[in-house]
């Protein structure tokens, strides 16, 4: 049997340790997908779209540190930018395929079905793709398929960034060598020495003479290729406060007697805010401070920061290249010496979880009695998605036991992520309980692939938290454009069931109705459950408004001189 191509792609994803390829099928792409298919470590992921594909690839990356998603050319690729536009910002290694013309119609001016029309080059995706992508390869001739693959993968695992790799539609079949040891493409970088020495002393410097040091962890600890044992020892070593930035709960163990609470300005949660404010020095853990996470650009710490990252570490007026995260805190918990200063008893966290009162069965159903029964669910196996909206808010507000996690998309921030990026991360992670809290405006944007978590009878748990509309929204700034049409949600998996499903579609408009349909999810292991959960309209989290008044505030900053 001839080794091609495409054969050769499957190989090396299957030994990066993708397991799942997300596709959605088109002619450009129908051959290679053949090949894919015919690997026995691949199981092929049908997606009802391509934007659905990459947000779901988006989620698999999440569990499984690298994923794939398989798309045709141009009314494929187009879409899927958009979940790769997620990869790219929330530092996931989404390796994007799409299939592409065959390689006698370029530069003959023959127009081609699904592109532009104009008959001339084809290069237009490619180059759109180098915009969104760490690396982006197009494979003209068979012979150079293996360089140009290895390339783009090896980018990508480094970069923690996605890659682009386009095959032309008759290359995908066309004979290929077979790759070399994969240890060439997932091999990784280690710290310069010199360089780790010389930061380790900046550290000492920078840390000694403070009297009150915090630890504040971003969303990089993760996504930089995991340090977060390192970090544990590092904040056990210096005894001091840990505060967590909302896009990183659960990268610190929140039971942890160290754990402060989540960093977001004024909406954070605990004695975190104060206690930032409160710090003389500042050890910043792969920090993202956005618009967003920062409330406006209203909290920002005001003291020079010491910042590791994945492949560097800055401090007031020093910075050492290719020294790698997990090894810099390792070597620097050898060094500091213990100053407990910053835990005080103000800071240690008090589970507010108990202060929420207990609403009665025939209670109408309430955002914080949502919150006091998902708080109950959670587990060690649990792993929450938070979707865009005030999701985000009840979300974080929530206290993770020892093992539950996390999973919040707060820097590309597209409403309707969860649905797909749940589906994705339940593939992988069939032993946990994926529970997604979504809301309605959210759900419409990717509500499809509910009926592939059907298919693929993949246990989810989405709490469906209607409210009438785009409340975010209207708490920034309202409109007519934030109210939408609502939908009988429960009534939508005797749709996706179509006739040979099992899924439940639930309603609960009081506790009681809410507290049976948790009860029935947790019970089901063969599908998802989709739980409508009524409120008010105006039933938002205050966090949600004092946020949203400053995001806003940042929004509306006039013009600088010359701009207008
Ligand atoms: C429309 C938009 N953001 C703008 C937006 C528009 N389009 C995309 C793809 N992503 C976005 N974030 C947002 S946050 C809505 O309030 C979400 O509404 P919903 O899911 O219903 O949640 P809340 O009611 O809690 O706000
Ligand atoms: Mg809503």
């Amino acid at each position: 049997k001839r080794f091609t191509v495409g054969d050769y792609l499957a190989e090396r994803l299957a030994s990066i340790g993708i397991r799942h390829h997300f596709v959605v099928p088109g002619d450009y792409n129908l051959v290679l997908l053949d090949k894919l298919q015919a690997h026995p470590d691949l199981t092929e992921i049908g997606c009802a779209n391509e934007l659905n594909c990459s947000l779901a690839a988006e989620g698999y990356a999440r569990a499984n540190g690298v994923s794939v998603c398989v798309v045709t050319f141009s009314v494929g690729a187009i879409s899927a930018f958009n979940g790769t536009g997620s990869a790219y910002s929330e530092n996931l290694p989404l390796i994007l395929v799409s299939g592409g013309p065959n390689t006698n119609d370029a530069g003959q001016h023959h127009i081609l079905h699904h592109t532009l029309g104009h008959g001339g080059e084809y290069s237009y995706q490619y180059e759109m793709a180098q915009k969104i992508t760490c690396c982006a390869v197009a494979i003209a001739r068979a012979e150079e398929a293996p360089r140009l693959i290895d390339r783009a993968i090896r980018h990508a695992l480094l970069a923690r960034k996605p890659c682009y790799i386009e095959i032309p539609t008759n290359l995908a079949g066309a004979a290929c060598v077979r790759p070399g040891p994969v240890s060439a493409v997932i091999d990784p970088v280690v710290s310069d020495n010199a360089a780790l020495e010389a930061a380790g002393k900046c550290a000492a410097e920078y840390l000694s003479g403070k009297l009150k040091p915090v630890i504040l962890v971003g969303p990089k600890l993760r996504r930089s290729g995991g340090a977060e044992a390192e970090l544990v020892k590092l904040a056990e070593a210096m005894g001091c406060a840990v505060a967590v930035q909302p896009a990183a709960k659960g990268m610190f163990p929140e039971d942890h007697p160290q754990f402060v609470g989540i960093f977001w300005g004024q909406v954070g949660t605990g004695a975190a805010d104060a206690m930032v404010a409160w710090a003389d020095a500042l050890i910043c853990v792969g920090t993202v401070f956005n618009d967003y996470s920062t409330v406006g650009w209203t909290a920002m710490p005001d003291i020079p920061l010491m910042v590791a990252e994945m492949d560097h570490v800055t401090f007031p007026g020093a910075h050492f290249s290719r020294v790698r995260m997990g090894e810099f805190l390792a070597s620097l918990s050898t060094q500091v010496t213990k100053n407990d200063s910053t835990m005080i008893e103000y800071g240690r966290l008090k589970p507010d979880p108990v202060m929420i009162h207990t609403a009665s069965r025939n209670d109408l159903l309430t955002r914080k009695e949502i919150i006091r029964q998902v708080q109950a669910i959670l587990g060690k196996d649990t792993t929450l998605f938070v979707e865009t909206g005030d999701s985000w808010f009840n979300g974080v507000q929530m206290t993770l036991p020892r093992g539950a996690q996390f999973e919040i998309e707060m820097q590309w921030g597209h409403i309707g992520w969860s649905i797909p990026a749940a589906f994705g991360y339940a593939l992988r992670h069939p032993e946990r309980r994926t529970v997604v809290m979504v809301g309605d405006g959210s759900f419409q944007v990717t509500a499809q692939e509910v009926s592939q978590m059907v298919r693929y009878k993949v246990p989810i748990t989405i709490l469906l938290i209607n409210n009438r509309g785009y409340t975010i929204e209207v708490e920034i700034h309202d409109g007519s454009y934030n109210r939408i049409k609502n939908w009988n949600y429960a009534l939508l998996m005797e749709v996706f069931n179509g006739g040979d499903g099992v899924a439940k579609g639930l309603k609960a408009d009081t506790a009681g109705e809410l507290a049976d349909a948790i009860q029935v999810a947790a019970e089901t292991r063969d599908g998802p459950t989709l739980v409508e959960c009524t409120i008010d309209q105006d039933d938002c989290s205050r966090e949600l408004i004092t946020w949203g008044h400053f995001v806003a505030a940042a929004n509306a900053r006039p013009p600088r001189e010359g701009q207008a």
